[in-house]
């Protein structure tokens, strides 16, 4: 699937706020996964108004995202309600929005390509590790068992399951007070395999489990795992399918990110490096140091993925196991332009 191009209306188009809407879909800017709201969230809060088909990046700079509505109206109730003001569920963030339109394929660039890579060392990002066949095709089949012998939470687009502690989607933390108890016994020899890993300066008495189970061309948009959430090392088993996992490092990447007045940053801010990485069945992915901590992951949204010249179809389902360490005092990690711990 190609994701959609929109742009920002020229001036001739009407202006917003007077008389109809004319478009379903609205450029946000001045918020975005390089401030740490993540796709996710903005829909949370645009859904107020009426139904998000999807929130797109609206260029590579992490602060400006396309909001796109089912209908025109809903977009309108959005523009007006939230345009020009602080938003308190979006980290009291100022949203400066207008209208935007679809592009037309044959005006949309390709440019979007990230070229893939198979093995950790050619992304060149500290602390990510990947580690093929980190369980057998055997041990595979009994994971998977097991967690579909338990009940899923069906979220829009994929479903999940919680172990530990619950994963709440609204704030992207965990209630420390709400322990649902151990890690299943289904997971101990990973536990066991994760704790003889040499090397590494981290607390590994992992205390939460996310499973997730993405169908054919579902991904997960950008995301700094949060700092308050979770401890250093965060691990992600892939099971049933392979995944492209792309890297976003944003140069406005900041907390403090200071905009002008209409919130939009200059042009030169407006680039990310990108990376990616082709992640087996069986293998365990690890993030680390800089790549856990000022690193955005995602998963486009594709049902083909090319990988080095070869086009390859998304399996019909993809299982991850995500591990991680609940953290219990704020972060206190050297990136602090990343940090909610460390905002200000
Ligand atoms: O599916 C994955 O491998 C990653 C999941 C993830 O990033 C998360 O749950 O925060
Ligand atoms: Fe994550």
């Amino acid at each position: 699937m190609v994701q959609p191009r929109f742009v920002r209306p020229t001036p001739s188009m009407p202006s917003p706020g007077t008389g109809e809407p004319n478009s379903s879909n609205l450029y946000v800017a001045n918020c975005g996964p390089a401030v740490g709201l993540s796709h996710d969230a903005i829909a949370a809060v645009f859904s107020a108004f009426g139904e998000v088909k999807g929130v797109y990046a609206a260029d590579d700079s992490g602060v400006r995202v396309i909001v796109s509505f089912a209908d025109p109206f809903s977009a309108k109730s959005a523009l007006e309600a939230l345009g020009g003001r602080p938003c308190p569920d979006l980290d009291g963030r100022t949203l400066h929005i207008r209208y935007s339109v679809l592009q037309l394929p044959s005006q949309t660039q390709v440019s979007d390509c990230v070229p893939v890579s198979l093995a950790d060392s050619d992304l060149n990002i500290p602390g990510l590790f990947l580690l093929p066949d980190f369980v057998t095709a055997e041990e595979e089949q009994q994971l998977l068992a097991a967690v579909d012998a338990q009940p899923w939470i069906g979220l829009a687009k994929r479903r999940v399951q919680h172990y530990g502690y619950e994963f709440c989607y609204g704030t992207r933390n965990v209630d420390t007070k709400k322990r649902l108890g151990e890690l299943p016994s289904f997971v101990s020899p990973i536990l066991e395999r994760i704790s003889l890993l040499p090397n590494l300066d981290c607390d590994l008495n992992l205390d939460q489990l996310t499973v997730n189970e993405y169908p054919s061309g579902v991904g997960l948009s950008p995301h700094i795992d949060t700092h308050s959430a979770f401890e250093d090392c965060i691990f992600s088993l892939s099971l049933a399918g392979p995944c492209i996992m792309e890297f976003r490092r944003y140069s406005v990447s900041t907390w403090k990110v200071a905009s002008t007045n209409d919130g939009e940053e200059k042009s030169d801010h407006d680039t990310c490096i990108k990376k990616a990485l082709y992640l087996p069945p069986r293998s365990m992915l690890l993030l680390s140091g800089e790549a856990r901590y000022a690193w955005n992951h995602y998963i486009p949204h594709h049902k083909i993925d090319k990988v080095k010249e070869k086009v390859i179809r998304r399996s019909p389902r993809r299982v991850s196991f995500t591990l991680r360490k609940v953290r219990k005092y704020p972060c206190s990690c050297k990136y602090s332009q990343y940090c909610d711990s460390q905002k200000q």
